[in-house]
């Protein structure tokens, strides 16, 4: 089922236009790719998704639909909760890690403490944290380590109970064992989540993603299966993107 159908998307800064015509529809508990080169609009594309591009200065035309019905029919803060947003750079708040964890739970109306820790336990549990940080849960969340800090945002990210999320370059901060452990991650929860990633990493594409969006100058070049992608793509565009003619 497609959990999100986006139709002649058009978005953009003012007078700058990003993105071009872009339709596609996201399969729901799949991991979908979006790569292309800098500047292209990828990022761009993901904060449409979740209407941050509003909150970033721009604006967009065309139709999103989240379970068929049109985000701008949703509240803004029901579609961030739905449709969660990890950045490229981790940004724990300057809370303890135990904060950070139960900032959103408690903005959606938990109060008890006993839930909470639950909530806690289980998101550190999920994010393969909990057995490196248990006994650190009032220590500031900016003093964990790098990946510690990108793996807890993501923790944080699924506190809210979304059902998409969306990453930007998560990795592109981190060292190789980090990177292996947030694809772990992500490949764990694409059987109850619906992931959209941003990567720069071609590889990091074909390891995790089952499908592929290939943007090039804001248009939509290709989407398809990242297997076939990757071995037979259809655009000669994107045979040269992937074989790393451009980008
Ligand atoms: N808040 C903004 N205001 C004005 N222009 C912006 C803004 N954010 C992005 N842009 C411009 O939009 C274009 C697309 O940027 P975007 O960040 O979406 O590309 P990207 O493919 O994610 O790039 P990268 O891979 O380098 O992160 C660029 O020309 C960029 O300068």
């Amino acid at each position: 089922m497609d959990i999100l159908k986006i139709n002649n998307l058009f978005a953009g800064y003012g007078d700058k236009k990003v993105l071009k015509d872009v339709s596609m529809n996201i399969k729901r508990n799949k991991i979908t790719a979006i790569i292309g080169p800098s500047g292209c609009g990828k990022s761009t594309f993901l904060t449409t998704l979740n209407r941050m591009i509003e909150e970033n200065g721009g604006n967009f035309t065309g139709e999103i639909l989240y379970k068929d019905e049109d985000i701008l029919s949703y509240e803004k803060d029901s579609i961030r909760k739905n449709i969660g947003m990890v950045f490229q750079k981790p940004t724990p708040f300057p809370f303890s890690i135990y904060k950070n964890l139960t900032y959103a739970p408690i903005y959606y109306g938990i109060t008890s403490k006993a839930e909470l820790d639950k909530i806690v336990e289980t998101n550190l549990k999920e994010a393969g944290l909990f057995d490196e940080i248990n006994k650190d849960l009032h220590m500031l969340a900016t003093k964990l380590s790098g990946g510690q800090q990108q793996r807890l945002c993501i923790a944080r990210a699924l506190t809210a109970k979304p059902e998409v999320l969306l990453l930007d370059e998560p990795c592109s901060a981190l060292d190789i064992k980090n990177i292996q452990n947030i694809e772990e991650m992500l490949l764990r929860f694409s059987r109850d989540y619906t992931i959209i990633i941003v990567t720069h990493n071609l590889a990091q594409a074909k390891r995790i993603s089952d499908y592929t969006a290939f943007i090039l100058d804001g248009e939509l070049i290709e989407y398809e299966k990242t297997e076939k992608i990757f071995t037979n793509p259809i655009d000669s565009r994107t045979k040269e993107y992937i074989e790393g003619i451009y980008g």
